[in-house]
């Protein structure tokens, strides 16, 4: 069982809080001036991933009270808990073991005294035989053709993921396949997904954990009807659906053969399944081997979390300083911007990893927080969001932290784009860390001809007060094996925050109620007669709803 201290109550939190009464009004461009090492002091490599957190409102001394309440919370314990397969997912009774599933080392993880290896092992074999069929044309549809077209059908974790991984790594993408992903249960987003496929050569990929979720066994169904009325006969189903689930029960009643089904279970989180069965459409998009060196990368961070002191821990690091600013500078959101176009999917895949893990106001003891919790998860690629949004995040009202990612390397080596993209984003970290005086946006318009009253009254409208944390990570190149890593230290970045708030960060109870009352409404819609059992707003709405129809 992880420990259930209340974070607020510990020595080191009430030490942040008076640390933080000195800090509040510190400037970093002034830390940046009084320690020439101060980059040297605050970054730290990782392979080829470079985390630099030197431009953030933070000294030695918030760091070391920062690692004093993670030690004080028991987050070492929580580490190894989490890694030797206890039940920590409490409210659920389950391990939380993503890990083992890119466990490339091999070394056993014993889930209630079994190894899950050789589970996990023999599905990635499966997987591995299955996506080279798929790529090399030797798996037939019903007419005997190779499949062009594969269409994951999945919603939340079971499409962020590879929908977001299969964006990130097109550049691996081979040529022949094409990969679509359909998750609302709006009609249109698959009847615009089948306008464009063909029956013969189109492979679904039926992704659901719990293979019960409404929006994927609708669209499921409906793909399964729009294939039947082509191949007519139910035996071609096999040769065109598979299934990625823990249900083999629900998978087989939906007419899925069990030989086509790609099993794991319910120690793999639905937001932290892409390294399992769920990523399937990633292998066939991008081959095998590029899905395993997504995994080795993936690994090669889960063991420097494992394995690094606090001081030098990539997540444990990201993870204080985010807790840092939204426990007691009191900021609601984090940015997550990525300066590759390829990567534009990444902050909604972690808004659902964040919000869904670490949104919780009940801590483990059953009790309700008096502090904070998980953050607003938002962002876009850059440059996009620099025209968009980053006028609030320089000159707005809030304050919010953001992480700047970028690849040294392109892939997309095209004329001079690269370094103007890179020279974007260094610019932005070092313009909302080092700001724009009143003196400086005066100097700047004093030769613009307008008079001195005017420019007065406008440097007051270009003045940058500056002082804004960022986080830099700068990688080589988005490989596959990059990518795992970077995904899995966002990963560990949650869980750290989530064991020390005190929260179950792996349930999502939260998400239940959306569901039971819409299975409530689904039977009032099917007629036309007036409801009047919900509030008068509900009430109104559905009723209009059936005026309009
Ligand atoms: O994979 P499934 O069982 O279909 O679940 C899909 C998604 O739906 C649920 O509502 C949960 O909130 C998500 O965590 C999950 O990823």
């Amino acid at each position: 069982m992880l420990n259930k201290i209340n974070p607020t109550k510990t020595a080191a939190w009430q030490n942040l809080a008076t640390h933080f009464q000195n800090m509040q009004a510190v400037q970093m461009k002034e830390l940046f001036a009084q320690d020439p090492q101060r980059f040297a002091r605050f970054s730290v490599k990782f392979e080829d991933i470079l985390v630099d957190y030197s431009k953030n409102i933070i000294t030695d001394e918030t760091l070391k009270l920062l690692v004093e309440l993670a030690k004080e919370v028991k987050l070492p314990e929580a580490i190894e808990q989490m890694f030797g397969g206890e039940k920590i997912n409490e409210t659920e009774g389950r391990a939380v073991l993503h890990v083992a599933l890119r466990n490339q080392s091999n070394t056993p993880v014993l889930v209630d005294g079994e190894d899950v290896m050789p589970k996990v092992n023999a599905v990635l074999s499966q997987m591995e035989m299955f996506s080279d069929k798929v790529i090399s044309g030797s798996w037939k549809g019903y007419t005997g053709k190779a499949i062009k077209d594969i269409v994951n059908i999945g919603i939340g974790g079971s499409d962020l993921g590879p929908l977001m991984v299969s964006e990130a790594l097109k550049a691996y993408k081979k040529e022949h396949i094409n990969v679509h992903f359909v998750s609302n249960v709006d009609g249109t987003h698959i009847a615009e997904t089948l306008n464009k496929v063909d029956p013969e050569t189109t492979l679904f990929i039926i992704a659901s954990k719990t293979f019960t979720t409404q929006e994927t066994m609708t669209n499921a169904h409906s793909a399964k009807q729009w294939f039947l009325k082509a191949a007519r006969e139910e035996a071609h189903v096999a040769k065109h659906f598979v299934a990625l689930s823990t249900n083999r029960e629900k998978v087989i009643a939906f007419g899925i053969d069990e030989e086509n089904m790609f099993e794991f279970w319910d120690w793999v989180g639905g937001r932290y399944s892409l390294c399992s069965a769920i990523g399937l459409s990633i292998a066939c998009a991008i081959g095998f081997e590029n899905f395993k060196e997504l995994l080795t990368g993936a690994h090669a961070m889960d063991k420097h979390f494992r394995e690094s002191n606090l001081e030098g821990n990539v997540p444990v690091l990201l993870a204080l300083i985010g807790l840092w600013y939204n426990n007691f500078f009191e900021a609601e959101s984090e940015a997550i911007l990525p300066y590759d176009q390829y990567m534009h999917r990444f902050a909604a895949y972690f808004q659902q990893g964040n919000m869904e893990s670490n949104g919780k106001y009940i801590d483990r003891n059953g009790e309700e927080v008096n502090y904070q919790t998980g953050p607003i998860i938002w962002g876009e690629p850059g440059t996009n969001g620099q025209h968009a949004f980053y006028q609030l995040i320089h000159q707005g009202t809030k304050l919010i932290p953001c992480d700047f990612l970028a690849p040294a390397v392109s892939q997309n080596p095209l004329s001079d784009h690269h370094p103007k993209l890179l020279s974007n984003f260094f610019a932005q970290t070092e313009a909302l860390m080092k700001g724009k005086t009143y003196e400086e946006a005066l100097a700047e318009l004093q030769n613009s001809g307008q008079s001195e009253e005017e420019i007065t009254r406008l440097a007051k409208y270009k003045e940058f007060k500056g002082n804004r944390p960022t986080n830099s990570i700068l990688f080589k190149q988005l490989t596959p094996h990059t990518l795992g890593s970077l995904i899995a230290m966002y990963e560990h970045k949650i869980f750290v925050q989530g064991v020390i708030w005190n929260i179950f960060s792996f349930d999502q109870w939260g998400v239940e109620l959306g569901k039971q009352l819409a299975n409530k409404i689904l039977p009032e819609l099917e007629n036309d007669t007036p409801v009047t059992s919900h509030d008068s707003s509900t009430n109104g709405l559905i009723n209009a709803y059936k005026a309009m129809r």
